[in-house]
C-alpha cells in the first residue's frame, strides 16, 4: 500500500509515517511546506503549498496513493483568534483544493480527513461524554474551520461517491510537540526551571478547562485503522473517553520535579472563549477497529517532560 500524508513535517506526521511504515509495511510519501525541514528516512517527501491546485495534482498523479492522510492545517485555536484569514484560508479552502484533486482522480484513493473535538464547541449538560451523532456549536474559528471540512468532506463523499472518512481527534500529546500547546508548554517550563534557566515560576492561562488527552501514538495507531477498517462519509471520535481539568495536569507535572514551582496565570494565555468541558465518547471508534488506548497519561506527561529536559 502507498500512504501519502499532506501535512506530515508537523507533530502528528512522523509518529504516523513511522507507524505506517513500521507496523503496516506501507510505503509513505509526505507533504511539506517549502518553509519546513524534514528528515524522515525511508520515506519521500515533496513541497506541497495547499493553496496551489497544480501542486496538489502533480504529487498525487506522481505518488499514486492507497490512502491518503490530511494532516495539513493551522491547528492552534489560541492562533487562529489571531490570525482567522490564514487559518480559513489553510483548513477551509486547502482541504477544498485537496478534495477537488481527488476528485479529478481517475480511482478513488481513500482520504482520512482530520478534524477536532473542538468542532462540538458549545456542549450541553448531557451531552457529555459527547458522540458523533451531536451538532457542532463551535466556539471559536479553529474549531469552525474544522466543522466546515468535515461538512465538506461528507458533501464530497456522498455527492461524487469519495472514500473519504472523516475524524474528530480530540487534544494529543507527547514528546515533539510544539510548545504553543498546554502540555509541551507547562513541561518545557518545567524542564527550564530545572536547569535555573528561569524563576521558578510557570506562566498559565485557564487552569479550569477539561480536556480528553490521548497519546500522540495512540492516535497515529487510530488513523491506520480507520483507514483500512472505516465507512465512507463516516465521522469518528479519537480520544481517551476521560476529560482532565488543566489544572490536574498542571499538579501532575510539578510533582515530578523536586523545584518548589510557583504558577501565575498570564492574561496573554486567556482566550476570548475557552469550552469549559470537552470529552470523547469513543464507542463508534471502538466498534469499527476495535481501538483503545494504550498509554497512560502519566507515561505521556513523564516522556514529554523528559523530551524537554534532554533538549534545552
Ligand atoms: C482538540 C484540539 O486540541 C488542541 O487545541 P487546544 O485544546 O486549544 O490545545 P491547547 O493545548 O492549546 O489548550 C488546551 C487547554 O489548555 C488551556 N490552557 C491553560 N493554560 C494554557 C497555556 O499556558 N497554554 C496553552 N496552550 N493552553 C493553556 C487552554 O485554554 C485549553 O483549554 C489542538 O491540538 C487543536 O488542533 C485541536 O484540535
Amino acid at each position: 500500500m502507498q500512504a501519502l500524508i499532506i501535512g506530515g513535517a508537523g507533530f502528528v506526521g512522523s509518529y504516523l509515517a513511522a507507524h505506517c511504515m513500521n507496523n503496516w509495511h506501507w510505503k509513505v510519501a509526505i507533504t511539506k511546506m517549502d518553509s519546513e525541514s524534514l528528515e524522515l528516512p525511508g520515506t519521500d517527501v515533496y513541497n506541497l503549498n495547499l493553496l496551489d491546485p497544480t501542486q496538489i495534482r502533480e504529487i498525487l498523479n506522481t505518488v499514486h496513493p492507497d490512502y491518503i492522510f490530511h494532516l495539513a492545517a493551522q491547528s492552534s485555536v489560541a492562533l487562529s483568534w489571531k490570525k482567522p484569514g490564514l487559518t480559513i484560508d489553510v483548513n477551509i479552502k486547502g482541504s477544498v483544493n485537496l478534495l477537488d484533486a481527488i476528485r479529478e482522480l481517475d480511482y478513488k484513493p481513500r482520504t482520512l480527513l482530520i478534524g477536532s473535538g473542538e468542532e462540538y464547541g458549545h456542549i450541553r449538560p448531557g451531552e457529555t461524554p459527547i458522540n458523533e451523532d451531536n451538532t457542532p456549536r463551535p466556539g471559536n474559528i479553529y474549531a469552525a474551520t474544522k466543522t466546515c471540512q468535515n461538512m465538506i468532506a461528507k458533501i464530497y463523499a456522498d455527492a461524487y461517491q469519495m472514500d473519504n472518512i472523516m475524524v474528530r481527534a480530540f487534544n494529543h500529546i507527547g514528546p515533539n510537540q510544539a510548545p504553543m500547546f498546554v502540555v509541551a508548554d507547562f513541561c518545557k517550563q518545567a524542564a527550564e526551571i530545572e536547569k535555573g534557566l528561569r524563576e521558578p515560576v510557570i506562566r498559565v492561562g485557564n487552569l479550569s478547562a477539561m480536556r480528553d488527552f490521548t497519546d500522540v501514538r495512540d492516535v497515529v495507531r487510530a488513523y491506520a485503522l480507520l483507514v483500512q477498517k472505516g465507512q465512507a462519509g463516516e465521522t469518528y471520535n479519537i480520544g481517551s473517553g476521560h476529560a482532565i481539568a488543566i489544572r490536574e495536569i498542571l499538579d501532575q507535572i510539578c510533582a515530578m520535579t523536586d523545584h518548589d514551582i510557583h504558577v501565575e496565570v498570564d492574561p496573554e494565555r486567556l482566550r476570548p472563549v475557552d469550552i469549559p468541558i470537552i470529552e470523547a465518547d469513543t464507542r463508534k471508534l471502538h466498534a469499527a477497529t476495535g481501538w483503545q488506548p494504550e498509554i497512560p497519561l502519566s507515561q505521556t506527561l513523564k516522556e514529554t517532560l523528559d523530551y524537554w529536559r534532554a533538549k534545552l
